[in-house]
């Protein structure tokens, strides 16, 4: 029986219903063990499909009872062999009860069973049965290894909770409540007389009473102004009673999430007004903004990441000195990495996580915010929580955001989901737009009438300059004239300042007009949802190219490298110290009155990194880019591209992605409208059991 598995899998993989990798660990297990049945081949083979496709671990229960639904994505295209070959695989799952199937995983040689009653001897064995009776889930044990080090660090931070009154490095020392009080009034003077709930000053008072919080929100809503408000909260509690300053340390996942919120932190910073905190704690204004860092990392650079390995400077046994790590874009952050992170804190670290809930995860397995944020939309807090919120901030929470079941989860009593936008007016188009796709639009509703309604939106008189919608047929070869006009009209700013860029002018003068370059390329920023193909990032790269070169905007004389060459790093270089996700544009270079050419990326320390292009190997042209690689960027002017026929990457969160990057104008450009409809229908759904552990 599973030999005739293995190879019916073979024709599986053939088809491309499973990975060849897929099924070479199930031939692996099988030749280590020639006594494997039927069950555990199937259950190697999904599990391992499963990682493939961003999940932690195989939701027995879920694939058991739907097969279909789990192993064909709506949407997925079919050719007859496929859907012959989905039959065999769906009917070998309809013939075994999923009591079945957990009996002989329980049995199995390969698995280690967390779900029995009895204690579990770790035997190290290759796969991990957990979760619970009601939801059992099958891991490869690297990945139950991160979940359960991501949970074991976490819990402790959480139980410090339910005492409110200790402090990182004070264990036992009464939480300040009056001097809470008057820091959060003064922080947030201004929004006083408001009589909205305030959530940035929640969001401030619940992650100071805990060792783990999550600030999570849409674009806009007031992330990084809170956590500097959080931030200067814990250090005027340590200044306030002549403590030494914590030590703080900001992080991102990616070298562009990194740079931006190096810029927005010292922006807000430089802004934000502490006279009335001052006041009430006896502060000097100066010397707590110098305590709250705007130097912002990437998640490698903090952990110290050693080339070539997987592993880290700091670990847990070389803990990273830091009193207060705060990690922004948490929901790009895989679970490996997020693993990795926890078990470099030392004990009486705080770790805070700020996000966007709702936008896509990270491209490796794991979607760690969205899991831990599953309860945020709800809030469930406790009357605990609402009473000590009524005493610090002097706000009553309002009751639609009380648990109806006790006790209440701790990890929501550490979670704040922001909930006003202050970047995009309230209720301008782009805000609309996205918040339309993120709640399910209209679900429910015959589908032309979600077509009707999303067209509206963009034929709105708000939406005037704002959205555009146009349409493209990707049966033909070339750009319509519409989308044409758009993109010349989009690259032209960067490229006429490299048409004028002087090469041969005073290093700081080069410095500074590369520099403004680089931020006009940053103004407009076409996304495809799909990589390969005619209409995926590298067919759009070449077609753009060939356009822009068409109108004399870039003259490329054939080569691959050229004035005005737009790179997208693919990988971290630690040698150039260039992280996976840099931009960089190809620009000439004279020295010693020897022409060339360089590539200016951004660089915190000497305003511009000039790399010879011999030196960078693993660098892709950038007119078009993924949406997944955006994530952490915003752009004046964000172009989605959608493709012509509807896939399981196309997904309500990868829309709101992609419209969520656009600060001024978003254009949606499609080929039919039903794959439109169909990406705000489809939801990401990844099998993770950190919640059920971490609750
Ligand atoms: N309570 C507030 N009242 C008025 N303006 C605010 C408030 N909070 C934030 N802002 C402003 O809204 C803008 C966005 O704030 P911020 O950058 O903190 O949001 P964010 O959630 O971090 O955004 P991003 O989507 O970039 O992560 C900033 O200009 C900020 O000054």
């Amino acid at each position: 029986m599973a030999d005739t598995l293995l190879s019916q899998a073979y024709n599986w993989a053939e088809l491309g219903l499973i990975r060849r990798l897929d099924l070479m660990l199930a031939r692996f297990f099988s030749n280590e063990q020639p006594d494997i049945t039927a069950a555990e081949v199937l259950a190697i083979i999904l599990t391992s499909e499963a990682n493939g496709r961003g999940h932690v671990c195989l939701d027995l229960k879920a694939v058991s009872e739907s097969p279909d639904q789990v192993l064909l994505q709506p949407g997925q295209a079919m050719g007859d062999e496929r859907a012959v070959a989905l039959q065999q695989l769906s009917q070998y799952l309809h013939a075994l009860a999923v009591e079945d199937w957990l009996a002989a995983l329980s049995h199995s040689e390969l698995v280690e069973n967390h779900l029995s009653n009895t204690v579990v001897e770790p035997n190290h064995r290759p796969f991990v049965l957990a979760g619970s009776a009601a939801q059992p889930l099958l891991y490869m044990r690297r990945y139950w290894q991160y979940e359960a080090d991501i949970s074991r660090a976490i819990q402790p931070r959480l139980a410090l909770q339910q005492h409110p009154a200790i402090q990182p490095g004070l264990a036992g020392q009464p939480l300040p409540t009056a001097l809470m009080r008057a820091l959060l009034a003064g922080l947030f003077a201004s929004a006083h007389d408001s009589s909205e709930f305030n959530w940035q000053q929640a969001a401030c008072a619940l992650a100071a009473r805990s060792q783990f919080g999550i600030i999570t929100g849409g674009p806009g809503t007031g992330k990084t102004t809170t956590v500097i408000k959080l931030l200067a909260l814990l250090q005027a509690l340590r200044l306030a009673r002549q403590q030494t300053p914590l030590h703080i340390c900001l992080a991102a996942p990616t070298g562009k999430a990194a740079a931006r919120l190096n810029e927005s932190v010292a922006g807000s910073l430089a802004k934000m007004d502490f006279s009335r905190l001052a006041d009430s704690g006896s502060l000097d204004q100066q010397a707590l903004k110098a305590c709250i860092p705007t130097e912002v990392t990437t998640l490698h650079r903090l952990l110290g990441a050693q080339p070539d390995s997987r592993h880290f400077k700091y670990n847990q046994t070389n803990p990273l000195p830091a009193d207060v790590v705060v990690v922004d874009e948490a929901s790009m952050v895989d679970v490996e990495m997020m693993a990795a992170l926890l078990q470099a804190l030392p004990a009486q670290c705080r770790l805070y996580l700020l996000g966007d809930k709702d936008q896509l995860a990270s491209v490796e397995a794991g979607s760690i915010l969205g899991d831990l944020c599953r309860d945020a939309e709800a809030g469930r807090y406790s009357t605990e929580t609402a009473d000590y919120l009524a005493e610090v901030c002097n706000q009553s929470l309002p009751l639609a955001y009380l648990t109806s079941s006790e006790p209440a989860p701790a990890l929501a009593q550490a979670i704040t989901m922001l909930r006003v936008s202050y970047r995009f007016h309230q209720g301008g188009a782009i805000h609309q737009l996205a918040t339309l796709v993120n709640t399910g639009m209209l679900a429910g509703e015959w589908q032309p009438k979600r077509i009707k309604a999303l067209k509206q939106i963009f034929s709105s008189a708000d939406a005037k300059g704002k959205l555009q919608l146009i349409q493209q047929s990707q049966q033909q070869p070339h750009f319509n004239s519409q989308l044409k006009s758009l993109l010349i009209e989009g690259y032209k700013p960067y490229l006429a300042a490299v048409a004028s860029f002087d090469a041969a002018a005073e290093p700081a003068q080069r410095d500074q007009a590369a520099l403004a370059i680089l931020q006009l390329q940053r103004d407009f920023q076409l996304l495809a949802a799909v990589k390969q193909g005619d209409w995926g990032v590298s067919g759009l790269n070449q077609r753009i190219e060939h356009l822009l070169q068409q109108h004399q905007l870039l003259q490329t004389d054939g080569y691959h490298w050229y004035a005005g060459r737009p790179v997208l790093m693919t990988r971290n270089d630690y040698h150039l110290k260039l992280m996976n996700g840099d931009i960089g544009i190809c620009l000439p270079y004279v020295e010693n009155e020897q022409h060339s050419l360089r590539v200016a990326f951004p660089d915190t320390e000497l305003g511009i990194r000039w790399v010879l292009p011999s030196r960078l190997d693993d660098v892709d042209t950038v007119f078009a880019m993924t949406v997944h690689k955006s994530q952490g960027s915003e752009f004046q002017h964000a172009v989605l591209l959608l493709p012509a026929s509807s896939s399981p990457l196309l997904t309500r969160e990868l829309l709101y992605t992609g419209i969520t990057r656009a600060s001024q104008c978003f254009s949606l450009i499609y080929d039919h409208e039903y794959v439109v409809e169909a990406t705000m229908q489809q939801q990401v759904q990844r099998a993770s059991g950190i919640v059920i552990t971490t609750l």
